[in-house]
Formats: structure tokens, C-alpha cells, sequence
């Protein structure tokens, strides 16, 4: 578990990044930081591996208190993941996973036979293994660059806008094998974003902030979807204009298909399992 208690984050130029923040990520679940540009995601990330040390306040992981440890080791215990995979040029596939092991002292052959098998948990052919990472697609070194997070096993893994920079298609297939693969390994998941919807897909937990890392509300995607608390939180997922409300129309002409529309009457879908509906069961 992870509680920030009244962390406050002021840079040397006065800009107040994050003021009293509070909250508890629980253990083995995904709590994702959704907010508009400029709002302290990324600041209340690097605080938990202290990239940035706050300036009020303090976290705890599992009840220690990070300010006493030693930043650098406890970097290695957890894992981190982010937009541009951040992967090292001049190494093989293998050897970036195989990184973090190494520093802890893991000798070289065992640390590289689990970083091929960590291919495989990633969804990559083990073939990839000694390209070098201007030879993979982005999509590929993406799930090269969650590998490498998992390497040392951590209980803790942070991503920030980790699927930001490939095409919608790769996103959604990278979005599916993350759920998988948290389903599978259970980690403490901490996710940035600024896509509503991929928090949604994501999240057991989802923290809308708006600027100044100011929570605007906390809740599960059916909380916050069923009970926007505020103005700002119902058009930031949309609400408001009327695209979250969703209907199932039967029109003249379609026969037995229902379709789904959303609040203005677009049509956005058919209901699955009516008899034309791809997908749907052909008997
Ligand atoms: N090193 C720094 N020095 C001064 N101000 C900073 C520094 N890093 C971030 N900030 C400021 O702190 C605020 C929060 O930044 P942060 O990067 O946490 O936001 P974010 O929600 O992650 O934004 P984005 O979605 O654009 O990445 C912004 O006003 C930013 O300009």
C-alpha cells in the first residue's frame, strides 16, 4: 500500500506543483492519475521513487516512510515505465531487461534467462531478443520497456503515459495486455494519463486532478461515471455533453438489431448479442 499524508510539492521557482495531497493507492491494484496538462500527475509519480522529493508531507510504502531510505536502492525495488520506453541504444533487448537484475549483482547468464522468459510475459518472440532497440517497433519496445520494469520482480510499478506515443491500434492491444498481465502478477500499479477512457479501461482506482494536484474526485470508473461529484469532473469525462449517457434504440428499417446511442442520439455501437451484431452468437 501506498499513502501519500498531506504531500505538498513547491519548486525552487515557486511553481506549487502539488499542495496537501492525500490518499491511500491500496496493495496489488491499479490506481491510475488522470487530469489535464499540468495538473502534478507526473510530479506525485516521481515522488514515489523519489525522482522528486517533496516539499511538505511524506509517503509510505507499506508503512516505511521513503524519506529514509536510500533513493537509488529503493529505485531498484520498483519499476518504472514510461512514454518513450527510455530503453538503452547501444544494448540488446535482453541486456536493458536484464539491467536493473545486474545492478543488484544478479550474475549475467541467469539474469539474461530471465529476461528471455520475460519476453514471453510481455508478448514478444524470444527471437527479438538480441535486436537492439532502434530494430523494434514502438509498440515493441514499449512492452520491452514493461519487461525491463518487471525484471527485478517489484511490488511497485509506475507508468506515465506509457502507451502516449504509439498508434491507437497498438495502444488499445498494448491497454488489453496490461490488463492481462496485472491480472496475472497482482503489482501495486501506478498509471499517468491524460485519456479518460484509458483510465477507465484500466483502473480499479481513478484520481481525477485538476491543476495544483488538487483531487477532484476518487472512485472507481462506475462511481465516477454513475456520480460525477463536480462540474469539472463531469465534463472531463464527458457527461455533459451527453456522451456518457448511453441508450438502446430499435429503428425501423434495421430489423432485430438493437443499436446503442449516446445522449445526443449518435449512434456509437449495437447491442451485443442482438441477432445481426458482429460477434454475435449465430444461432
Ligand atoms: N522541475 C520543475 N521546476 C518547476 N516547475 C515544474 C518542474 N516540474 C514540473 N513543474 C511544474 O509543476 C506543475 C505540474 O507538472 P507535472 O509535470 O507534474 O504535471 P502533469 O499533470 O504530469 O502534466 P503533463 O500531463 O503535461 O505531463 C506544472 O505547472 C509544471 O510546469
Amino acid at each position: 500500500m501506498i499513502e501519500f499524508q498531506g504531500v505538498s510539492k513547491v519548486f525552487d521557482d515557486g511553481t506549487r506543483a502539488v499542495d496537501d495531497f492525500t490518499l491511500v493507492l491500496p496493495s496489488h491494484k491499479t490506481t491510475v492519475f488522470v487530469g489535464s496538462s499540468g495538473s502534478g500527475k507526473t510530479t506525485l509519480l516521481r515522488m514515489i521513487n523519489r525522482m522528486v522529493d517533496p516539499t511538505g508531507g511524506r509517503i509510505l510504502i507499506d508503512g516505511e516512510d521513503i524519506a529514509r531510505l536510500d533513493p537509488v536502492r529503493l529505485r531498484r525495488r520498483i519499476g518504472y515505465v514510461l512514454q518513450a520506453a527510455g530503453l538503452l541504444p547501444h544494448r540488446t533487448v535482453v541486456d536493458n531487461i536484464a539491467t536493473v537484475p545486474r545492478l543488484n549483482g544478479v550474475p549475467r547468464a541467469q539474469a539474461r534467462a530471465a529476461a528471455r522468459e520475460l519476453l514471453g510475459t510481455v508478448g514478444l518472440e524470444e527471437s527479438l531478443a538480441m535486436r537492439y532497440p532502434n530494430q523494434l517497433s514502438g509498440g515493441q519496445q514499449q512492452r520491452v520497456g514493461v519487461a525491463r520494469a518487471l525484471a527485478a520482480d517489484p511490488n511497485v510499478l509506475l507508468m506515465d503515459e506509457p502507451f502516449g506515443a504509439v498508434d491507437p491500434i497498438v495502444r488499445a492491444e498494448l491497454q488489453q495486455e496490461l490488463n492481462r498481465l496485472q491480472r496475472e502478477l497482482g503489482k501495486t500499479i501506478v498509471f499517468v494519463t491524460h485519456d479518460i477512457d484509458e483510465a477507465f479501461l484500466l483502473a480499479d482506482q481513478v484520481v481525477i486532478l485538476k491543476t495544483g494536484g488538487v483531487v477532484a474526485q476518487v472512485g472507481t470508473p462506475g462511481q465516477i461515471l454513475s456520480e460525477p461529484a463536480e462540474d469539472f469532473v463531469a465534463s472531463f469525462i464527458g457527461a455533459d455533453a451527453g456522451k456518457r449517457q448511453l441508450y438502446l434504440q430499435h429503428r425501423q428499417g434495421d430489423g432485430d438489431v438493437t443499436l446503442v446511442v449516446d445522449g445526443d442520439g449518435r449512434p456509437t455501437g449495437v447491442l451485443a448479442g442482438s441477432p445481426a451484431a458482429p460477434g454475435a452468437d449465430p444461432r
